[in-house]
């Protein structure tokens, strides 16, 4: 098995399609019904529809919509291909499914430490499935048991980089991960070596040139490029007897590409232009062609415009998964907690500063305006529903003072200290202002968020829907739309499909996540109402 595909998990190229797992629960409902390879579901979905009658006022009406879903229960084995495989997150997520693989128990100044998935929703949170029926009580389970998900442990890691340090070497360069720890991984993470990748200069800081020493030839956009990267996955998926892979875009922040008409505008201007080598044409988006066109969910962990208007139509052309933009994992993932809290409080918002300073590789790409401008974008908008929603605080296009700040400062390396102040009106004139200083150890927030990401959007390829109707025959059924909206727990700034909202807040996020994947089971969404408790 070729080095860059060797399994890091080590695995043979046994069977490749395992039997559905022991489930922790069924559904007793005429709505749902098991065979061995799906779960058959009606449901119905509860909306209200607003219309506004001719003296301005609402009129609010139940709505039900009858859905058949369909989940097919084999569990795959699932190859994740990251681009920036040599970096802090990329070699930090592989030694982190390796030590968990294991079950690594290693040394640390505060005594013994194993090896776990904290950070992640699918591994490390529960969901409430219920209530006893006896007792009353909550009934929690793991997430991850919600829906017969890949376990992280079986996923097979391989990828690109334009440097060629094998991943232990990676690794040591990170400066992330215990050395007791990466003692007990070197080996397996020696044999893996990032595939050669593509390398325009122009779309990344040129502080990150001097790391480029595993590239393909050419410097802009080649239809080359495409082919080769469609059969470095075909190939992934081959050596390691893969049922599917998921790539997902963990290198560096790029510049924003400018969107012209008859380049990237459609799916054809942008096919055409990658193959006359057009130079605003950037790497992601390249790797995100080539996914498109093998079929494979493209995932983008970067801020950068990767979806241009080209490559989201050409996706749905194809009926291919994509999602981004940005892991959320440390300073927005907070602000987006925090401010739906503060405004859903009633307290007026003003002012959000957000300041934060690191020293890995990350914070000297970001050190480029260029790329900090794609940073900023993400970083920014991601109060923008919360505060449009309440229109008792603010008025039409009022919203809180916002600003963004990033400093490379190279001596706390992956430690990024984040300093955000929050300055809000409350009551009769009254002011409430939050300090945060928040250390994040940034590759260790963000590979949890790769692995729910893989996890999710795997799972999403085994999900399909119809309109409930009598008859309706398996050709009947679909995916999902090819913009994964449902990922935008994990990310700063969610890619919705065109002409539908973006949802920031946290809680919401996580509530769409929870009922979709209740209802594929059959089950109601969760409303936290427990009149069971309330009525008696
Ligand atoms: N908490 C986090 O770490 C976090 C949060 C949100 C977003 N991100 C984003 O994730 C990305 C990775 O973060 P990181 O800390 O691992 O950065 P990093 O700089 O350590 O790793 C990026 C890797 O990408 C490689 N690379 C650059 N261009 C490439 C190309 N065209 N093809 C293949 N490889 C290429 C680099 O050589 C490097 O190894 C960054 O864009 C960052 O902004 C990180
Ligand atoms: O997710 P988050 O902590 O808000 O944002 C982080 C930024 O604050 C940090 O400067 C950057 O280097 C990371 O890539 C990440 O994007």
């Amino acid at each position: 098995m070729a080095p860059h595909a060797e399994a890091s998990n080590g695995s043979a190229n046994g069977c490749a399609t395992k039997a559905p797992t022991k489930d922790l629960f069924t559904v007793n409902s005429p709505n749902v019904r098991y065979t061995d390879d799906f779960i058959n579901t009606k449901y119905t979905y509860r909306t209200t529809a607003i219309t506004q009658n001719a003296d301005g006022k609402y009129v609010a009406a139940p709505k039900e919509t009858l859905y058949d879903f369909k989940v097919d229960r084999k569990i795959p084995k699932v190859g994740v291909m990251l681009v920036g495989w040599g970096g802090n997150n990329g070699s930090t997520v592989t030694a982190g499914i390796i030590a968990n693989k294991r079950g690594l128990v290693w040394e640390t100044k505060e005594g013994k430490q194993s090896a776990n998935y904290y950070g992640s929703v699918m591994m490390g949170s529960t969901t409430k499935l219920g209530t006893d029926s006896k007792t009353g009580k909550e009934i929690n389970i793991p997430f991850h048991e919600l829906l017969p998900m890949v376990h992280p442990n079986d996923l097979v890691v391989g990828g690109w980089d334009i440097s060629g340090m094998n991943l232990a070497d990676a690794m040591d360069r990170a400066k992330v991960l215990e050395p007791t720890l990466k003692g007990l991984v070197r080996k397996e993470m020696a044999a893996l070596k990032p595939l050669p990748s593509i390398y325009y200069p122009d779309f990344i800081a040129a502080n990150q040139e001097e790391r480029a020493d595993n590239v393909l030839p050419g410097t802009k956009a080649s239809w080359d490029h495409v082919e080769q990267i469609r059969k470095d996955i075909r190939e992934f998926k081959s050596a390691n007897g893969l049922d599917k892979v998921i790539v997902q875009w963990t290198a560096n922040t790029e510049r924003y590409a400018d969107i012209l008409e008859g380049v990237n505008d459609t799916a054809e201007n942008l096919l055409q232009s990658i193959k006359t080598g057009h130079d605003e044409v950037s790497p992601s988006t390249v790797f995100a062609v080539a996914s498109i066109l093998e079929n494979v969910p493209f995932i983008n962990g970067s801020p950068q415009n990767t979806f241009v208007p080209g490559a989201i139509k050409l996706a749905e052309q194809h009926g291919a998964f994509i999602g981004g933009d940005d892991f959320k994992s440390g300073q927005t993932k907070m602000k987006s907690a925090l401010v739906d809290f503060l405004i859903n409080a009633g307290i007026k918002l003003t002012s959000i500063a957000s300041y934060n300073h690191l020293g890995n590789n990350d914070g000297m790409n970001l050190s480029s305006q260029k790329q900090f401008r794609s940073k900023e974008i993400s970083k920014s908008n991601v109060v923008d529903d919360m505060v449009a929603a309440n229109t008792v605080l603010y008025k039409e296009g009022e919203h809180p003072d916002h600003t963004v700040v990033i400093k490379y400062m190279p001596a706390v390396g992956d430690d990024k200290r984040a300093l955000d102040e929050y300055y809000a009106e409350i009551f009769m004139g009254g002011h409430q202002t939050i300090s945060i200083f928040n250390v994040c150890e940034d590759s260790l927030l963000a590979s949890p968020l790769i692995i729910d990401l893989v996890l999710v959007a795997e799972m999403m390829t085994r999900i399909q829907w119809k309109a409930h109707d009598a008859e309706g025959g398996d050709d009947k059924y679909s995916g999902f739309h090819s913009v994964l909206s449902i990922l935008s727990y994990m990310l700063k700034a969610p890619l919705t499909p065109s002409g539908t909202p973006v949802i920031n807040a946290l809680a919401k996020q996580r509530a769409a996540l929870t009922n979709i994947f209740r209802a594929c089971v059959g089950l109601e969404p969760e409303s936290d109402m427990t009149l069971e408790h309330k009525l008696f």
